[in-house]
């Protein structure tokens, strides 16, 4: 079986099999794979019943244990130090920074006329430079930024700190790129290793944990002086200061057993820290650029949504400039609207973690209600929650082309962000209504829906891009703040168009008629290769992401379009 058949196939795996919920057999393991809203709901709603297998998550531990790699009462432990972190305050932060990393990633794009070849790296360029801010305060400049002002921190330049042989920028860009090699070598062999890639993600995991080394004793002064920085706590200050550490220096090296040990009155020690800090770095990374990267392929797939969001974005910011975009006042009305449909139909359709994984315990076999029945999942059983499968599963989504029936699913395949939209008064209620009562247990973590009020409000556990329950997504809100202004930074000034240059070059273009045949001709050209793309050349290692070619954009002036057909 292809391991990415749950985004590949989605729901049309079920339909096969005829069932939400089945079971494959096999020697080494059972699997039972879920694409049914109720199940999902009491999978993750029991995380005592159905617990995360975490030796599939060794490879997160790089620099210390944390709340993702972590289960039962040590995870509690985790979340409970990790969570008070994800503030409003730092929302804020993620909020300020992605407007300026949004504004420097465009101007890059206009350097070359507005073409973005390279949306894929830049997003996540983008979404790695907000994350180092709002994660550990560090302002990362983008190359051409450098080109004009000197950076104010040593650890933003290109060149490396002092008693460092790697820039932090580079080590952390290196290290996110390449960090499959770490767990799976050993630590002699990669500095020694033939291949240069080994040798230089190496020299990136010792240069960036000494970095963060820095970064830990640099916050416990800065705490213990009283200081929060100017424009509010980033993450590594939120748990340092939440952790109640000690003035004791961390230790850099891996494999001193000392910093696997808090020391007194301490509720985390150094290691497990920085190995949370670093987990958030994993978990914030990729899932943010990949939403990014793929909400603006759709809008560019889908020009006519354009139109109402920058309506909307008109509406909400006028003409205020982007230096006084509120998070507090303005990130509720993103939520609640067009930029909240598109970026919950972007997460419907193309979730990060395209198989969340649970499991059952040895001797443990485990019951549970699926359409108006009990089953029995067997005792040591892998699970899978197939978000693209519960996503396009027509049980729960309001589709067909009123968008207000739940009559057979024949869009649910389709780019669609109006099904968030619907006339609320109109939606039938959902077979799975009755799971909206909120857990009696606080396991931290964001405030409020995983959706807003305005918008379609799906079954609980038909919309799981986040995961649900106790061990859902902590960035949760971070990652929305950070979405939300970057997509109003780019369509407040800007329409996002697919590139043609492949196929014919812009003076060509330009000289076709507007809105003829020709230049509909040459778009859907682009158009069936990015469908193509988007269909068959995804696969997930870490997180689902394009991986069989990719798909350049244009950035044109709002009004300079150059793809409008009737
Ligand atoms: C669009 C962006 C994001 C998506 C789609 C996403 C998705 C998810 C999912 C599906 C899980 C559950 C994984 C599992 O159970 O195996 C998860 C957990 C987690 N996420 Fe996110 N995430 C996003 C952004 C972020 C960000 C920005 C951060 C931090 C800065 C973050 C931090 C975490 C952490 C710490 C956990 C583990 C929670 C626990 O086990 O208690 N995520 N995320």
């Amino acid at each position: 079986m292809d391991p990415n058949w749950p985004y590949l196939r989605g729901y049309e795996a079920f339909k096969h099999v005829g069932s939400d919920v089945f079971l494959t057999v096999s020697p080494g393991k059972n699997h039972l794979f879920v694409a049914d809203a109720e199940v999902t709901f009491q999978i993750t709603s029991q995380r005592n019943r159905f617990k995360k297998p975490i030796e599939i998550y060794k490879n997160v531990d790089l620099y210390g244990k944390n709340v993702v790699s972590t289960e039962g009462a040590i995870w509690r432990q985790h979340r409970k130090l990790t969570s008070p972190s994800f503030s409003e305050t730092n929302n804020q932060l993620v909020w300020n920074e992605t407007l300026h990393q949004t504004q420097a990633m465009l101007e890059g794009w206009n350097r070359h006329t507005g073409l973005a070849s390279e949306v894929a790296k830049d997003t996540m360029t983008m979404t790695l430079n907000v994350i180092s801010r709002a994660g550990f305060g560090v302002r990362v400049l983008w190359p051409h930024e450098e080109e004009k002002e000197a950076p104010s921190d040593a650890l933003a330049s290109t060149r490396p700190s002092a008693g460092h042989t790697m820039s932090y920028r580079d080590s952390i860009s290196f290290l996110m790129e390449h960090v499959i090699w770490v767990p799976l070598l050993p630590d002699w062999f990669r500095p020694i290793s033939p291949w240069k890639v080994h040798r230089k993600t190496h020299e990136a995991y010792t240069e960036f944990g000494k970095y963060m080394a820095e970064l830990y004793e640099a916050k416990k002064s800065e705490i213990s002086a009283g200081k929060t920085g100017s424009d509010g706590l980033d993450l590594l200050g939120a748990l340092v200061k939440g952790a109640g550490i000690s003035q004791q220096p961390a230790s850099t090296n891996n494999a001193d057993p000392e910093k696997n040990r808090p020391s007194q009155g301490q509720l985390l020690s150094d290691s497990e820290i920085i190995g949370n800090a670093f987990v958030f770095l994993i978990a914030g990374h990729e899932t943010t650029a990949n939403a990014l990267h793929f909400s603006l392929l759709h809008l560019a797939l889908n020009p006519s949504y354009q139109v109402p969001l920058q309506k909307e974005l008109d509406d909400i910011f006028g003409d205020r400039p982007v230096s006084a975009w509120d998070y507090e006042q303005d990130f509720p009305k993103l939520f609640g609207g067009m930029a909240g449909a598109v970026i919950n139909e972007t997460l419907r359709m193309l979730p990060a973690v395209i198989s969340i994984p649970k499991s059952t315990q040895k001797g443990e076999p485990q019951a549970l209600n699926f359409d108006g029945r009990q089953i029995v999942v067997p005792e040591s059983c892998a699970i899978g929650l197939c978000g693209a499968g519960v996503g396009n599963n027509p049980k729960y989504w309001p589709s067909g082309p009123d968008h207000g029936s739940r009559m057979p699913a024949d869009d649910l395949d389709q780019f669609k962000p109006a099904r968030w939209l619907v006339d609320l008064t109109k939606v039938v209620s959902s077979t799975n209504a009755d799971n909206d009562e909120p857990d009696t247990e606080d396991f931290g973590g964001p405030q409020g829906p995983h959706s807003a009020a305005s918008l379609y409000h799906p079954p609980r556990g038909a919309f799981i891009p986040f995961s649900e329950g106790p061990r859902s997504c902590l960035g949760r809100k971070f990652a929305q703040a950070e979405l939300f202004a970057a997509l109003a930074v780019i369509f407040r000034f800007y329409s996002v168009e697919l590139a043609t240059d492949e196929w014919e070059a812009d003076e060509a273009v330009n000289a076709m008629e507007r809105g003829g045949p020709d230049r509909r001709q040459v778009w859907e050209k682009a158009a069936n290769r990015a469908n193509d793309l988007l269909k068959h050349g995804m696969g997930s290692m870490i997180t689902l992401q394009m991986r069989a070619g990719r798909v350049p954009l244009r950035l044109v002036k709002r009004g300079e379009e150059r793809f409008v057909f009737g």
